[in-house]
Formats: structure tokens, C-alpha cells, sequence
């Protein structure tokens, strides 16, 4: 549908049915757009599971790109696709489901492999933060030319609070003492500002998706469903451009269906008049209208005004 400020309507009425919506466009060597999905796999997952974060729509941090120390990858590095049949051990490297993948990866995944992550690795994952994981593999596609610095900005940011400005402007600096202690020209990284930091980081807070994958075997089903009582059922976020326009109702009339990998597809939840605004629900619904506040005020960093808060169910 068009896009307005208010979000996305559909032009048409839709049944209820299954909608096939949109696929991740590639991500383009050189493409002056923003390639999306921004995808990032989720990696070496804690040996204990660390207590929610406030934002519990998102369970816990994302550390996929750590390619070139202990690490295991399940998915594909670049689009999210599980590995097929049981994972070898084999460590140092990322797993890419095709040479397309692995082609479109080369240049951010080749900046990424040069640099040293340990410490914003442990800062990361003591504290149980994942959206830098994020920053990072964007900052490394504005270094490789994969896209603009400027490539979110059409997106609505978060707006934020000054305790988390504060943990932002530490890992600012921990991510640009990365990329200088690795030797880059200071040209490659001028991008990359405390302000350029906040901007994106608050964007990305508000419109990465968390991809949970549908199962492809038994097995897969048994160890996701475990995976979602334990921990964590997502395998990785990604930011797309159109589907961040999507407001947020707590009684959605659609609902985003992940396939095999960061592709998606838009399913209505009931019959859709022509006109009316298609709506997402960020979160979970079965929470109290309380409970539902709190997770939007402090984790995506609005108050909500569907119209099932405003009656204060
Ligand atoms: C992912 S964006 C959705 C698209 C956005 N409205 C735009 O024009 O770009 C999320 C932002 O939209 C607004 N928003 C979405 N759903 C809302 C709701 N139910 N109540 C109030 N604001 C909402 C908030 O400002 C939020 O930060």
C-alpha cells in the first residue's frame, strides 16, 4: 500500500487469507539504496541464559558476526537461512547458505573480518545488548560502500531516554577504538560519529524485526520449542525499509510470517476494509494493557494509542 506518515493502508480490501508481501531485496555490492534485509544472524548463545532485557519483545543479544573467533554458525551469515542438517563444529568461519549469499557478503563480511571484536564482544554479551551487533555490520557495509551512512534516516527513530544515551555513548567509543585499533584510514570512518551512533541505534531500536524461522523438521520444531521456553526462539534481526512503516496495534488485523530465512510474508488476521490502515503488533499481545505500556514506553520507546489501550483493555 502507500506509504503515509501514519503508516501503511491497503488500497484494496483484503480477505482473510495467507498474503504473499515481501521478499528481502539482495544485498547489492555497490547499490547506492539501502539493501535490506540488514540481516543479522544470532550466534553463540550464552552458556547461561541472561535475564530479559526490559524490551522483552526482544529476548537477548544477537552476537552472529563473531566469524572470526569461537564461533559456530547455524544460519546463514547473510540471510538468516538455517544450516541444513546437523551443524559440523567447524569454527573460524561464517556459513553462507549459497555463493550468492556469500558474494553479497563479501564486502561488508571481508571489513568485519579484519577487526579484532573481543571487547565489544564481552561488553555486549555481559550486558546482554544486541543492537550494537547491529551497528556494527551497518557501520562495516558504509566502510565497504554496501550503503550511505545516511541510509536510515528515512526511518522514525525511538525517541530515547538519557540512561540509554549514556550506555549508547560507551559503546560509540567502543566501537570506534575497534575500527582505529585495527588500523583503518581515519577517511573510512569520519561516518561514524557519536551522533551517527545514536541516530541509527535509535532507528534500528524501533524498527528491527526479530526473525523467528518455522520449523523445517521435527527435530527443528522440538529444539526451537525449547528454545523458546529456555531462551531465545529468534535467529537473528533484520531492518527492512517498507515494513518499518507499519504502525503497532495491540489487536493487529496482520501478522509477519518468517519462512526459511529473512524473507517474510504478511498474513491478514481478518477480513481488511478498503482503506484501512495495516497494522503490526510489536510485541506480545496476551499482556495486560500495563504490562503492554511499559514493554512500548521502554523497549521500542512509545506510548501506544491503538484503540484496544485507549479503551484499557
Ligand atoms: C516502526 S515505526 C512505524 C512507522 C511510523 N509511523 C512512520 O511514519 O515512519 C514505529 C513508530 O511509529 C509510531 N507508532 C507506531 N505504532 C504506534 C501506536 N500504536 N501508537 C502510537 N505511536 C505508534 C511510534 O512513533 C513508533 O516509534
Amino acid at each position: 500500500g502507500p506509504r503515509s506518515l501514519d503508516g501503511l493502508r491497503r488500497p484494496r480490501s483484503l480477505r482473510y487469507s495467507p498474503h504473499r508481501h515481501w521478499r528481502g531485496p539482495p544485498l547489492g555490492a555497490a547499490s547506492r539504496h539501502p539493501p535490506f534485509p540488514l540481516s543479522l544472524p544470532r550466534g553463540e548463545r550464552p552458556s547461561t541464559c541472561p535475564p530479559s532485557p526490559p524490551n522483552q519483545g526482544f529476548i537477548f543479544a544477537t552476537n552472529g558476526v563473531n566469524c572470526i573467533s569461537d564461533w559456530s554458525p547455524q544460519v546463514c551469515y547473510r540471510c538468516l537461512k538455517r544450516k541444513a542438517g546437523k551443524g559440523d563444529d567447524s569454527r573460524g568461519d561464517c556459513y553462507f547458505c549459497s555463493d550468492a549469499c556469500r558474494e553479497h557478503a563479501e564486502g561488508f563480511h571481508g571489513i568485519q573480518k579484519k577487526v579484532d571484536w573481543s571487547l565489544l564482544d564481552d561488553h555486549c554479551s555481559s550486558r546482554g545488548l544486541k543492537y550494537p551487533y547491529m551497528v556494527r555490520r551497518l557501520a562495516c557495509m558504509v566502510i565497504s560502500g554496501d550503503v550511505g551512512a545516511d541510509c536510515l534516516d528515512i526511518l522514525q527513530p525511538a525517541q530515547l531516554h538519557q540512561g540509554t544515551l549514556i550506555e549508547m555513548e560507551e559503546e560509540f567509543e567502543l566501537l570506534k577504538s575497534t575500527f582505529r585499533k585495527a588500523g583503518f584510514q581515519e577517511e573510512l570512518t569520519t561516518f561514524l560519529t557519536k551522533q551517527w551512533y545514536i541516530n541509527i541505534l535509535a532507528r534500528i531500536r524501533v524498527n528491527a524485526f526479530r526473525i523467528e524461522l518455522v520449523a523445517s523438521s521435527y527435530e527443528d520444531l522440538l529444539s526451537s520449542a525449547v528454545a523458546s521456553v529456555t531462551c531465545d526462539a529468534s535467529v537473528g534481526n533484520a531492518v527492512y525499509m517498507l515494513p518499518s512503516f507499519y504502525n503497532h496495534d495491540c489487536d493487529p488485523n496482520t501478522h509477519i510470517v518468517w519462512l526459511e530465512n529473512a524473507d517474510a510474508k504478511l498474513k491478514t488476521l481478518r477480513d481488511i476494509d478498503e482503506g484501512e490502515e495495516l497494522r503490526i503488533c510489536y510485541i506480545d499481545t496476551s499482556m495486560d494493557v500495563n504490562a503492554r505500556q511499559k514493554i512500548l514506553t521502554e523497549g521500542f520507546g512509545f506510548q501506544c494509542r491503538c484503540q484496544r489501550c485507549l479503551s484499557g483493555d
